[in-house]
C-alpha cells in the first residue's frame, strides 16, 4: 500500500486504498455526504476503516482548519490512534494535517464550551469536575437535603410494604435507605435522565403518569433537583455538564452556524455506546447551517452486539439500532460483516452463541428487544490484506472444560499457558475473568510464573485497587473520629467485609446501635461467632487511635486491611504526602480532610489512558476483566469460572431492602426512565411501567448484556478460546478466600457452555 506512492496521483493513491478495504468498508469510503450508518462485527476493521475513509474524505474536499472533519471516539488511546493513523495518511498524499480534528466527546464538548463562557456558563478554571458515585458526598447530601424537603415520601418508604413499628426495626430501615438504597436511587437517576436530556422537571413531569404507591419517579425527580443545586452551589461539574455546556452555547443561532460552517461532517466511532444526548450533540454540529432539514453530514459506526456499558452507563444500543434502521429505510445503511481476527473455528463459535441467544429470548420476552443485532462474522476472502487474516486454530481452536473445581481450574490453565507460551514465546494470551476477585486469585496462583518459566503475568485491576486505598482509609479514620456514628461504622464493616476479613453479614443489624455492638453488656445474649470477630477487629481498631500518633495510623490501617507489597507501600506514599500536607495542622480531623480532597478531586485523573500496549506484550498472560478487554485481542484467550448465577446471572433484591418490596427501586426508576424516554424518541406520551414490570424488564436487560459481554470475550481470542465452568465454586467471589478456608458450592454452567458442547462435541476437553 505504501509502496511507491510518490510516484502516483493522489486519485490513484485513493483509488489504492479504496481497493486495500474490504467490500463493506468500501462502502464508508465511497460516502459522499449526508446520514450513513454502518453496523460492523467484532475484527471487521472499524478504527482502520475510518482513519482511511477520512484521510479520503479529507483530501477529496480539500478540508483545512477552517473546514473540518470531526472524528469522535470513546476513549482518549483510541482517539490518539486514529489520528496517527489519519495523519500517516495525509503525508502520503502530501497534504497539511490540518483538515480534522479527533477527538473524545467529551474532549469535543469541552472544546466548544470553553470557547463561549458566558454562553456555557461553564468556568473551567474555578469547577472541579466529579464523578458521582453512590458512596460520594455530593450524592449523600443530595439525599440528606431530600430527606428533609420529603418527609411524606421518606415516610412512606420507611414504612414499605409493611411496618409493626418496632423501634429497632425502623433504625435497621432509615440506615438501609440512607446509607445504600437512596444513594443508590440517586446516583442511577441522575445519571441516567441528564445523559436521556432530561432536566428535573422533566423527570416530575414525567412522574405525573405514575401510578405506584411510592412514586418512585417523583423520588427520583426529587433526588435529580437536590443534586443539581448541590453541584451549583458548590462549583461541581459532572462529564454530563460538559456536553450540555456545549448544546447551551450551540442554542445560539448565529454562533451555532458558525460552528456547523467550521464542521464538515462528524465520524463517529464505537457508535453503540452514545446517549441520546451524545448523539444530539454530534447531530447539531453536522447540520447544514443554512437547512437544518438537510440530512447531516454524519457517520456513525458501531457494533450494537458490543454494546456492555447499558447497565452502568445510560448508553443503550437501541439508540444505534433506531439510527441503523432509519437509515436502512433511505438505503444508507452498511455492514462490516467479514473480520480476519480469529480463527474459523472461533468465528463460528461466536456466531453460534449469538443465534441461539437470540432464538431463547423467547415470546415472554417479546416486549423488549432481543439481545443481538443478528449479523454473523464472515472470514475474509483468501486476497485479504490484513497479514496473518482468520489464523489456523491452535489446539482445537475452541477448548471446553469442565474441571472438578476452581483449584483444577487453575492447574489446567497453568499447564495449557506454559505449554503454548513456551512453544511459541512471540505469542500473548489473556484470562478474561468476569470479577476482579477472581482474577486476583488467578494473579496469586500465578505469581511464580515469571521466575520459572520467563513467563510475565500481568493484572490489569491492580491500578484499580490502588485509587481504592484513600476512600478505605479515610472510612476507618471517620470511623476511629466518630465510633458513635452508624453510618461510619457501617463503612468500615463494609471495607472489613470487602476485604475479606469478615463474613458476610447483615450489616445495617450490627451498626444500627454502635454502642450495643461495640461494647455489649453481660445480660446480652451471647453473639453469633462471626459477629463477634467484627467486634474483636472493630475494637482493635479504636485501641490503636488511643495508643499511636495519628500520622501512623494510616500504615497501621493498611496493615490491619492486609494489603500486600504494593498496596502496603502505597499506603505509605499516601501517609507521607497527608503528613506534608498537613503539617502545623495535623490532626485526625485535618488527616480525614486532606484524605477527603484526595478522593474528590483525584478519582477523576486515575480513568482511562491506561496503556494497551502493556496489556498484549508477547510470552504475556494478561488478567483482564471482559469489559476491560473490549478493543483488544490475544493469540490465546481463556474464559474460567464461566457459571450460570454471574453469566447471564440475575438482579437480586438486596436483603435489607426488602421491606420494600419484591423489586429494587434503583433498578425499576432505571427502567420506568428508560421506557419514558423511548416511547417520547417515538414522539408517543411517556409510558411508566408498573415497579414489577419495570423490574422484570431491568432484569431482562441486564441478561441481555451479560450475553454481549460473553460475546465481546469470545471474540478477543485469534487462535485459541478455552472456556471452562468448574463443577465446584465459591458461592459467590467477593467473599471468596483463598486459603481454601471457603467451602466451594455445586455450580451450574453458563447456559451456552451445554450449548457450545453439544453443537461442537470435538471443543469437549473433559472426559
Ligand atoms: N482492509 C484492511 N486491510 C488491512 N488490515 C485491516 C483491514 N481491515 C482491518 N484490518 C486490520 O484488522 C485488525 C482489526 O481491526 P480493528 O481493531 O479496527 O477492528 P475492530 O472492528 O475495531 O474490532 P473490535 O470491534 O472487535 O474491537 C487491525 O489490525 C487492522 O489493521
Amino acid at each position: 500500500m505504501t509502496t511507491n506512492t510518490e510516484l502516483l496521483s493522489q486519485d490513484e493513491i485513493l483509488q489504492q486504498w479504496r481497493k486495500s478495504l474490504r467490500p463493506g468498508q468500501q462502502n464508508l469510503a465511497d460516502w459522499e455526504g449526508g446520514r450513513m450508518a454502518i453496523s460492523a462485527v467484532p475484527g471487521a476493521g472499524k478504527s482502520h476503516s475510518l482513519a482511511v475513509a477520512a484521510a479520503m474524505t479529507i483530501a477529496r474536499h480539500q478540508l483545512h482548519s477552517k473546514k473540518q472533519l470531526v472524528i469522535v471516539t470513546y476513549t482518549r488511546s483510541a482517539a490518539s490512534s486514529i489520528k496517527e493513523k489519519i495523519k500517516k495518511r495525509l503525508k502520503e498524499l502530501q497534504l497539511p494535517q490540518s483538515g480534522f480534528m479527533v477527538q473524545t466527546l467529551h474532549g469535543l464538548a469541552l472544546h466548544i464550551a470553553s470557547r463561549h463562557p458566558d454562553l456555557s456558563q461553564l468556568n473551567l478554571e474555578t469547577a472541579t469536575i466529579v464523578i458521582p458515585t453512590p458512596s460520594h458526598r455530593i450524592i449523600r447530601a443530595a439525599v440528606e437535603q431530600w430527606m428533609i424537603q420529603s418527609p411524606y415520601r421518606y415516610q412512606n418508604l420507611l414504612e414499605g410494604s409493611q411496618f409493626d413499628g418496632e423501634e429497632a426495626e425502623k433504625l435497621r430501615r432509615q440506615s438501609v435507605l440512607r446509607t445504600e438504597v437512596l444513594p443508590n436511587l440517586a446516583h442511577t437517576v441522575v445519571r441516567e435522565a441528564k445523559s436521556s436530556g432530561l432536566t428535573p422537571q422533566q423527570v416530575w413531569d414525567m412522574s405525573e403518569y405514575a401510578t405506584d404507591s411510592y412514586s418512585i419517579l417523583a423520588i427520583a425527580a426529587g433526588l435529580y433537583e437536590q443534586y443539581e443545586r448541590l453541584m451549583r452551589s458548590r462549583d461541581f461539574i459532572d462529564y454530563d455538564d460538559m456536553i450540555l455546556a456545549a448544546l447551551r452555547v450551540l442554542e445560539n443561532d448565529a454562533i451555532r452556524k458558525r460552528w456547523q460552517n467550521s464542521v464538515f461532517g462528524v465520524f463517529e466511532d464505537e457508535a453503540q455506546d452514545s446517549s441520546p444526548l451524545q448523539e444530539k450533540l454530534i447531530s447539531i454540529l453536522a447540520n447544514d447551517p443554512n437547512d437544518p432539514d438537510l440530512s447531516p453530514n454524519l457517520i456513525r459506526v458501531g457494533d450494537p452486539n458490543q454494546a456492555i456499558n447499558s447497565t452502568f452507563t445510560p448508553a443503550d444500543p437501541v439508540y444505534f439500532n433506531w439510527f441503523c434502521d432509519r437509515c436502512k429505510q433511505q438505503n444508507k445503511l452498511a455492514t462490516m460483516n467479514q473480520a480476519g481476527r480469529s480463527s474459523k473455528m472461533i468465528i463460528e463459535a461466536a456466531n453460534y452463541v449469538l443465534s441461539w441467544v437470540n432464538q431463547i429470548w423467547n415470546s415472554k420476552n417479546n416486549q423488549t428487544e432481543k439481545p443481538f443485532r443478528l449479523q454473523s462474522i464472515q472470514t475474509v476472502s483468501s486476497n485479504d490484506p490484513q497479514a496473518d487474516a482468520n489464523p489456523e486454530s491452535v489446539g482445537q481452536g475452541l477448548e471446553i472444560h469442565l474441571p472438578e473445581d476452581i483449584y483444577e481450574t487453575v492447574s489446567l490453565i497453568e499447564k495449557r499457558v506454559i505449554e503454548l507460551l513456551t512453544n511459541n514465546p512471540d505469542h500473548n494470551a489473556a484470562i478474561l475473568v468476569r470479577e476482579n476477585r477472581q482474577g486476583r486469585f488467578l494473579a496469586e496462583k500465578f505469581a511464580h510464573f515469571s521466575k520459572e518459566y520467563g513467563i510475565r503475568v500481568y493484572e490489569v485491576s491492580e491500578s484499580d485497587r490502588f485509587s481504592q486505598i484513600p476512600e478505605e482509609i479515610c472510612k476507618l479514620l471517620q470511623f476511629l473520629d466518630r465510633p458513635h456514628s452508624p453510618d461510619y461504622l457501617k463503612s468500615t464493616l463494609e471495607v472489613l467485609e470487602k476485604r475479606g476479613l469478615i463474613s458476610a453479614q447483615d450489616l445495617n443489624a450490627l451498626s444500627t446501635y454502635p454502642e450495643q455492638f461495640l461494647y455489649p453488656t453481660p445480660l446480652e445474649n451471647q453473639p453469633k461467632k462471626e459477629i463477634e470477630i467484627a467486634k474483636n477487629l472493630c475494637c482493635e481498631l479504636l485501641k490503636a487511635r488511643l495508643e499511636l500518633p495519628h500520622y501512623q495510623l494510616i500504615p497501621y490501617l493498611g496493615m490491619k486491611l492486609k494489603y500486600t507489597g504494593s498496596e502496603l507501600a502505597t499506603t505509605q506514599k499516601l501517609a507521607s504526602r497527608i503528613y506534608q500536607q498537613t503539617i502545623g495542622n495535623s490532626s485526625l480531623k485535618s488527616t480525614i480532610n486532606a484524605l477527603n480532597e484526595i478522593i474528590t478531586s483525584e478519582r477523576f485523573e486515575a480513568v482511562e489512558d491506561d496503556n494497551e500496549e502493556l496489556y498484549t506484550r508477547k510470552k504475556q498472560l494478561t488478567i483482564i476483566t471482559m469489559h476491560k478487554a473490549k478493543g483488544l485481542d490475544w493469540d490465546y484467550v481463556f474464559m474460567p469460572f464461566l457459571h450460570e448465577d454471574i453469566l447471564p446471572g440475575s438482579l437480586r433484591v438486596p436483603v435489607a431492602a426488602k421491606f420494600l418490596g419484591e423489586f429494587g427501586i434503583a433498578e425499576v426508576a432505571r427502567a420506568q426512565l428508560r421506557s419514558a424516554v423511548h416511547t417520547q424518541y417515538q414522539n408517543l406520551s411517556p409510558r411508566i411501567l408498573e415497579p414489577m414490570q419495570a423490574w422484570t424488564e431491568a432484569g431482562l436487560l441486564k441478561k441481555a448484556e451479560e450475553y454481549r459481554l460473553l460475546y465481546v470475550a469470545m471474540t478477543r481470542a485469534k487462535r485459541l478460546l478455552w472456556m471452562s465452568s468448574a463443577k465446584m465454586g465459591p458461592f459467590r467471589w467477593n467473599t471468596f478466600r483463598s486459603d481454601q478456608s471457603t467451602q466451594l458450592q455445586n455450580k451450574k454452567p453458563c447456559p451456552v457452555i451445554p450449548v457450545l458442547i453439544n453443537h461442537f462435541p470435538e471443543s469437549m476437553m473433559t472426559f
